[in-house]
């Protein structure tokens, strides 16, 4: 927020209110302070051009003033609805007050155009349509009636044509002003609330492709990968390799280490992978339990067995002790490999071919002893 003090003031009953709530709430503060704002220069006017004259204006927008500032400790009661029909009453009475001693020549009148511009805005419901019918309707008949009862000359006070258009300059620009502000500073509230909305979406879909324990690619997003770069590969007549990688004896290591720790050594084995598979094409991902898959598009199987070798050694290195495990005293890897080569054109259930090929390579790897990679052709 771009007015940290004044949006400190027109916050008052915002705190924990939905962001929609919270910006009409808001806008109503704003239109309470707003209205004390705009009848200030009067009030100085007033004094400096004879308060003998002006006194009743003078005490009437007294009243005024303090009408528009019960709104912020209305909102902070959360009486919203109250304060909203009080600044929206206070505003067209004074109006009609001021426009009565000083007449229309002075443009105060003029304001109530600013009050049927917002008046959408605080009568958003759609339950408050009729209401807000007519408010706009009573906004307008009061405009008509100042404009044409109150013209200059038929006032109880008398106040000079030069002072006059002076002030009918001053309530124009006001008016205008006031509108001006109002939007700007609602354009601001919905805008932060579409940035709000639009980071929530980004992590909603983040979360939705990501997988929550070791923040690989969850299943969903292999699979659309897998399929996007078979349609690429198939295209060009390109190589695409699949690795089936599965933690050997991880169900031992769960019973004797426990599940916790279970849950950070598939984080570690997550980490490790990710240095070994570092181009932008490549994707690894956790595919269920104890299982990985890394798609290497462009990739053919020597290519795609010396990564497999890699991440088999770099997972060894990790060195995590597995007092259980009958293929070596570390935490240690089975390995996969499949690859068309080169992917045919438009064929049908051809990742499901690719990836059914490498779980039985990583078969092969468990029946002779795991801790190693075993390849096909798919
Ligand atoms: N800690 C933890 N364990 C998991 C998770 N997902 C699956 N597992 C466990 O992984 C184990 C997989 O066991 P199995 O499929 O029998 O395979 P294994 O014991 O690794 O034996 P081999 O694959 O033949 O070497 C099961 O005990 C699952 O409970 C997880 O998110 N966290």
């Amino acid at each position: 927020m771009k007015f940290p003090c004044l949006a400190r003031l027109w916050s008052a009953g915002t705190t924990g209110k939905p962001p929609r709530s919270a910006r009409h709430i808001a806008l109503i503060n704003q239109l309470g302070l707003f209205g004390v704002c705009a009848t200030l220069p009067y009030q100085v006017f007033y004094l400096l051009h004879g308060i003998s004259l002006y006194w009743p204006s003078f005490v009437a927008n007294v009243f005024f003033i303090a009408g528009y500032l019960v709104a912020l400790p209305l909102n902070g009661w959360g009486w919203h609805n109250s304060a909203r029909n009080v600044v929206v009453l206070n505003g067209c009475t004074q109006l009609f007050v001021v426009t009565y001693f000083i007449s229309n020549g002075a443009g105060v009148h003029l304001f109530y155009f600013s009050v049927g511009g917002v008046l959408p805005l605080m009568f958003y419901r759609r339950q408050e349509l009729p209401l807000l019918v007519v408010a706009t309707v009573g906004v307008v008949v009061l405009f008509v009636f100042c404009h044409f009862y109150f013209p200059p000359g038929s006032t109880p006070i008398p106040i000079a044509d030069s002072i006059l258009g002076g002030m009918y300059a001053a309530s124009a620009f006001g008016a205008i002003g006031l509108l001006a502000v109002v939007g700007f500073l609602f354009r601001e509230r919905v805008e932060d609330a579409e940035s709000d909305l639009t980071r929530t979406n980004r992590r909603l879909e983040q979360l939705s492709q990501t997988d929550q324990l070791t923040g690989l690619a969850n299943r969903r997003t292999l699979e659309e990968w897998l399929r996007r770069e078979l349609a690429r590969a198939g295209r060009e007549g390109k190589p695409v390799s699949v690795l089936m990688c599965d933690v050997d004896h991880f169900k031992a290591y769960n019973d004797w280490y426990g599940h916790q720790a279970g849950d950070r050594c598939l984080r570690n084995l997550a980490k490790a992978f990710q240095k070994v598979v570092r181009r932008p094409s490549d994707l690894v991902a956790r595919y269920g339990g104890e299982e990985f898959v890394v798609i290497l598009p462009l990739t053919g199987n020597k290519g795609a067995f010396d990564i497999a070798e890699a991440l088999r050694r770099a997972v060894e290195q990790l060195a995590i002790p597995h007092e259980r495990s009958t293929s070596g005293p570390v935490v240690t890897i089975s390995i996969g490999v499949a690859t068309l080569d080169p992917v045919p054109p438009a064929q049908l259930n051809i990742a499901s071919r690719l990836l059914r090929a490498a779980d039985m390579a990583l078969y092969d790897a468990k029946s002779k002893n795991r801790n190693r990679v075993m390849s096909r052709m798919a």
